[in-house]
């Protein structure tokens, strides 16, 4: 294990019992050996973006540090998927819970089944909104900007 690294990570579900599934989600993060969870955000009940004839998600943000790699931490969060989709007693859709490595430490990384900063997290405000409650000063390493600056952006447009 490396050094230690602060990450974010956004987690979102529409389908069944929304609250429980990102409590369960944050929880089973909480318990992995070198994951601490270091603060959550409130929980954002957002209209879907993308295909919109779905629920609508609960979406939130936790920050954790981590000694993890990035790939070691793609793979707990898609453990944490499948474990809580696997625990559905009726075969839903695919947004069960969904978690999204948003940012890890001031990487870019660019790998065919993993990108770091999220390549659309600074399109989202589903994303933008509960990041910039738990720190909007987080930069984007692409952008060179803040999440607080991101965050006007994309609500300025929408004034
Ligand atoms: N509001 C909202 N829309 C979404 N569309 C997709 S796909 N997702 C899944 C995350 O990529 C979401 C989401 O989490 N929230």
């Amino acid at each position: 294990s490396g050094k230690e690294v602060t990450a974010y990570i956004g987690i979102g579900s529409n389908i069944g019992d929304r609250a429980a599934l990102l409590n369960a989600s944050i929880e089973l993060l909480s318990k992995k050996e070198g994951i601490e969870v270091t603060s959550v955000s409130s929980f954002y009940n957002t209209a879907p973006v993308g295909y919109l004839e779905q629920p609508d998600f609960l979406n939130a943000v936790v920050e954790i540090k981590t000694v993890l790699s990035a790939d070691e931490l793609l793979q707990i969060c898609g453990l944490i998927e499948k474990v809580l989709k696997r625990e559905r007693l009726i075969h839903w859709g695919p947004r069960t819970i969904d978690l999204d490595i948003l940012l890890y430490g001031n990487q870019i990384i660019n790998k065919e089944n993993l990108n770091i900063p999220h390549p659309r997290m600074h399109e989202r405000t589903f994303v933008l909104e509960p990041l910039n409650e738990i720190n909007p000063s987080a930069i984007h390493p692409v952008f060179n900007k803040t999440v607080c600056e991101l965050y006007e952006a994309i609500t300025q447009d929408d004034r």
